[in-house]
């Protein structure tokens, strides 16, 4: 049996639509696969029951399809699902990393990405990578076409969890088809300047080149009290405020003495909008974990 422990992950960072994300040190989703002669799938833990277990509609049933690697696979939720926190790529990375290992397929980290966003394509149509290339190499990640880049960065973060859920697949149909000329040039700039800061470990960089106008107010709108959690978080000493991944969880940036109070801002904003939500204080972490062999 081979356990992996793969941790929760925040995409696009405002900026960086479908490229940037980063790994989160926690929640976590464990993951154990045994050798068997087809996939059977358990789920337990936190929103377990939302979760199916035929293989045809659990991401890692694509995942053990695509390393041809059939096993029975123990699925131990902490990341909840459509949370906006990579809770499928979470399960994607931690499959593909552990089936790797019992079938001994001999793939780096790198060459496990594109095999764990056939995960993703499962749930929302796409195999974007942002969630599974942090989920699986930890750090702050910006995917492309071509690959995978990583900054090993260390940032304080809070990702505010409300009770509402919005799943990736509605979250891109309010994705606008078109952009301004102004808009791109915005994006740009800001994607840039957060790079910068993720390098220099800088939160009110990151903060800043969070900002981005094409998206994020689309998404927003399909999150109950968005913008007074927002200014709240703002008030509260935070850098830059983002909806975390396609929602509902929204990220805050911020310095390490500012988490407590950014983070007490963000849930009693959710609860004077009638939302029940809870904070993580969290930071940009480890990837994913090979535990017990
Ligand atoms: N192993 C799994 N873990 C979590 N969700 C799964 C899994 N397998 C299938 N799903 C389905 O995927 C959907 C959740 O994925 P979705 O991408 O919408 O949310 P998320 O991963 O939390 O969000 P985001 O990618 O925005 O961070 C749910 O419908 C859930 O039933
Ligand atoms: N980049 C993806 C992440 C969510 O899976 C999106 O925002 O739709």
């Amino acid at each position: 049996m081979v356990t992996v422990r793969a941790p929760a992950t925040s995409a696009n960072l405002g900026s960086g639509f479908d490229v940037f994300g980063v790994a989160l040190d926690r929640p976590a989703d464990v993951v154990h696969v045994e050798r068997a002669d087809r996939t059977t799938i358990e789920v337990t833990g936190v929103g377990s029951q939302y979760i199916p277990t035929d293989p045809d509609r659990n991401v890692v049933g694509a995942v053990a399809d695509a390393l041809d690697a059939p096993a029975h696979i123990r699925i131990d939720k902490g990341v909840r699902p459509s949370s906006g926190l990579g809770s499928s790529a979470a399960s994607s990375a931690a499959a593909a990393l552990a089936l790797n290992e019992l079938y001994d397929r001999g793939l780096s980290r790198e060459e496990l990405v594109p095999v764990a966003a056939e995960g993703e394509a499962v749930v929302s149509g796409e195999a974007h990578a942002d969630n599974v290339a942090p989920a699986l190499l930890g750090g702050f990640t910006v995917a492309t076409d071509e690959g995978v880049t990583t900054v090993d960065a260390d940032i304080p973060l809070v990702a505010c969890l409300p009770e509402i859920a919005v799943s990736t697949r509605d979250a891109r149909r309010v994705v606008p088809d078109t952009a301004s000329m102004d808009d791109l040039v915005h994006t740009v700039g800001r994607a840039a300047t957060l790079s910068v800061g993720m390098c220099r470990r800088d939160p009110s960089l990151v903060g800043a080149g969070m900002d981005e106008r094409i998206v994020t107010p689309a998404r927003a709108e399909l999150i109950t009290g968005y913008h007074d959690v927002r200014e709240s978080a703002f008030e509260a000493g935070a850098d830059g405020v983002t909806v975390s991944g396609a929602g509902p969880s929204i990220l805050a940036v911020c310095g390490e003495r500012e988490r407590t109070r950014v983070a007490a801002a963000m849930v009693e904003a959710f609860d004077e909008a009638g939302v029940a939500a809870r904070a993580y204080k969290t930071r940009v972490g480890r990837g994913a974990e090979v535990f017990d062999i």
